[in-house]
């Protein structure tokens, strides 16, 4: 019998993903901890493409595949999926996607995703996200979002009835909540972070590769941050990661002129480099509030 390894090699045959130059970011973080919310903004401001493993594994469910049951229940019961059959969505939702750049979502959970993705598809990331958070606001965030879909209930059920009998799918787009944002199910899902994910976590910290954003404010009770005040300390550690370029017009032995075209590209200061080549110059904006696309606009 082969390994999980060998598996997912075999499936992986005739892929080309290690002919497509790509960029990946690891988004990790506890259950709840805000990872979907952050990627959306990402994406907005520095045009990744997101790919979230739950996501992945739901839309499997729901397309009636052979693994459907069997991934439901493993994520009804808080468990983690075989690394074979979550490396073989990511694989080829990054295949199908016409982008290079990738937020990968809830990925690597486990040391085996870890190493069966690296064996896989050769790729390492860039760098882990990583969204530091309490486990007392992780939990109120999920019951929270739990809270909806009760609140809903009622009408949940006349909107499924309705869907089903009138043919109208779309309208399942009003149902909120997941079914496993329940007390049982988050136990269990913290428990299998604490264990299995926390480690993947320190393994990239070993190699320099987590940058972490700390959730809630040091020493206050209840001062977790709001979606924007995380948002500012994500763009940060993405616009350090993408400095922009400049294309900027001046002939050799002008660097005296530099200064000035940089600020007057914004009202920010930049740090730059003479590259030497006339005329290209690479500048990193160092306020973090400026966002990437604003830059280019400004160009
Ligand atoms: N900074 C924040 N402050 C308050 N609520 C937040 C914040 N960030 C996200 N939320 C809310 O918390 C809930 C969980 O957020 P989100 O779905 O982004 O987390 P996640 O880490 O992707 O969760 P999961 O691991 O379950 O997929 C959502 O209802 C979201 O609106
Ligand atoms: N790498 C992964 C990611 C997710 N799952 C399963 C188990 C999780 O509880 C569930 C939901 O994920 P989320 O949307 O909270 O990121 O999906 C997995 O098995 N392996």
């Amino acid at each position: 019998m082969g390994t999980v390894v060998d598996t997912a090699n075999k499936e992986a045959n005739g892929s080309s993903l290690s002919e497509k130059k790509v960029t990946v970011v690891f988004v990790l973080g506890g259950p709840g901890s805000g990872k979907g919310t952050q990627c959306e903004n990402i994406v907005r401001h520095f045009g990744y493409t997101h790919l979230s493993a739950g996501d992945l594994l739901r839309a499997e469910i729901k397309s009636g595949s052979e693994n459907g049951t069997m991934i439901q229940n493993m994520i009804k019961d808080g468990k983690i999926v075989p690394s074979e059959v979550t490396i073989k969505l990511l694989q080829r939702a990054m295949l199908e996607s016409s982008n290079d750049k990738f937020l990968i979502d809830g990925f690597p959970r486990n040391e085996e995703n870890r190493a069966v993705f690296e064996s896989v598809t050769g790729i390492e990331p860039e760098f882990v996200l990583f969204l530091d958070c309490p486990k007392e606001e992780m939990e109120r965030r999920l019951l929270g979002r739990n809270q909806v879909r009760q609140m809903f209930f009622p009408i949940e059920k006349t909107i499924l009835l309705l869907s089903s009998q009138l043919h109208y799918p779309f309208l399942l787009c009003y149902v909120k909540g997941r079914e496993d944002d329940n007390i049982d199910t988050i136990r269990k899902r913290f428990k299998v972070y604490m264990e299995s994910s926390l480690p993947v976590i320190e393994y990239y910290n070993s190699k320099g590769k987590v940058r972490k954003i700390l959730l809630c404010f040091l020493l206050q009770i209840d001062a977790a941050k709001t979606v924007e005040e995380v948002f500012e300390a994500v763009k940060a550690v993405f616009t350090k990661m993408n400095p922009v370029e400049f294309n900027i017009e001046l002939k050799r032995g002008k660097k005296d002129m530099l200064p000035r075209c940089c600020t007057s590209l914004g009202n920010f200061f930049a740090a730059y480099y003479d590259t030497t080549i006339s005329g290209v110059f690479r500048a990193r904006p160092v306020r973090s509030h400026v966002s990437y696309d604003c830059d280019r606009g400004l160009i």
